[in-house]
């Protein structure tokens, strides 16, 4: 027997919560505003990029999609950023991961007012992260993670959970997250070079799974009642699919369920949360920069 975690769901009660405040604000004459950055033209990033705008215009979110070519350079960029700091209309800034390769990452997020970084990636809210202060922003991903464990009341204090992968994006904040007091977890942090990946996996009372393979987290690899949250995200090859393709996360999902207490699909699972934390932090920007 297994539950499924149903993040679509999360995510619209999620969604209402902010509908209502957006009406709120908006009736106390601030309309909160997001930018949305994406350089190139990479057909999954269009789709969460269009997602993302579409959700905000349902919400009464301003939106702004700023779509720059492929060739665009590390300094058109940074203006396109500064930019937006200078915007009173925009309290959020997102640019859209991974950006080309003659691009560096890392400079681009750090010109970002952290004030206005949504995502959560610029040093000084990593370091809020880290340092457990909650006037910074969470990273969407990992925030959602924690928001699904919570609404599906499974217990991570003093619980053994196991992070696979260990990027800025999800698998490191994930980690901060569960290991921080009140969530109170045990947690274990593998990547590419961890040794026996399956024994490591075997220990943990959750499994969080963020590493890019499809179908990698196999039964045997999961402990009886464990609880599995799968972010991953892939796209597979599927001629009978009319896109040609289908998405799968980073479990096998069918035989991870049948032994788990609760497990997240793909899609419909850690994928809407995402975007119902971005609008969230979306909404936080917006009180602080007006307060
Ligand atoms: N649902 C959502 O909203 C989101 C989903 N995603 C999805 O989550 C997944 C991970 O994304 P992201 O963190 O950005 O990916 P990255 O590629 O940045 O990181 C992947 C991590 O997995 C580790 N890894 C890779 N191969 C293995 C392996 N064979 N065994 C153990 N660890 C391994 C890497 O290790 P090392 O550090 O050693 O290289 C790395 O730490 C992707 O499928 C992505 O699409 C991402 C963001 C949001
Ligand atoms: N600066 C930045 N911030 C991000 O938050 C960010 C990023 N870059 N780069 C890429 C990843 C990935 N990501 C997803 C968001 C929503 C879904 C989502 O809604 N997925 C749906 C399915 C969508 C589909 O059909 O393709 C689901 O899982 O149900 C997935 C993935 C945000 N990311």
């Amino acid at each position: 027997m297994s539950k499924v975690i149903d993040g679509k769901a999360v995510a619209a009660a999620v969604l209402e919560e902010c509908r209502s405040e957006v009406a709120e604000m908006r009736s106390n004459g601030i309309t909160p505003g997001l930018a949305v950055v994406l350089v190139g033209s990479d057909p999954a990033s269009q789709v969460y990029v269009g997602s993302k705008a579409r959700t905000c215009e349902d919400l009464g979110i301003y939106s702004r999609k700023i779509e720059l070519p492929e060739e665009t350079t590390q300094e058109e960029l940074i203006k396109v950023v500064e930019e937006l700091n200078a915007d009173s209309a925009i309290h959020g800034i997102l640019v859209q991961s991974p950006p080309p390769k003659h691009i560096d990452e890392e400079a681009v997020i750090r010109t970002i007012d952290p004030r206005k970084d949504v995502d959560g990636f610029h040093p000084e809210n990593v370091a809020k992260l880290a340092l457990e202060d909650s006037s910074g922003f969470v990273p969407c991903t990992p925030a959602g993670c924690m928001r699904l464990l919570k609404e599906a009341d499974v217990e991570t204090k003093g619980a053994n959970a196991v992070v696979i992968g260990r990027s800025m994006i999800v698998g490191k904040p994930m980690a901060l997250l569960l290991m921080a007091k009140g969530s109170d977890a045990t947690v274990t942090v593998a990547h590419s070079r961890s040794r026996d990946l399956p024994g490591i996996c075997r220990q943990a009372d959750i499994v969080i799974a963020a590493v890019g393979r499809p179908e990698m987290v196999t039964a045997d690899w999961v402990k009886d009642g464990a609880v599995v949250i799968d972010v991953g995200i892939n796209r597979v090859d599927d001629a009978t699919k009319k896109r040609g393709y289908r998405l799968t996360g980073d479990v096998a999902y069918e035989e991870v369920a049948a032994k788990c207490a609760a497990i997240t699909p793909v899609p419909g699972g850690v994928g809407p949360m995402t975007i119902a934390m971005l609008m969230k932090n979306t909404l936080k920007a917006a009180k602080q920069l007006s307060s």
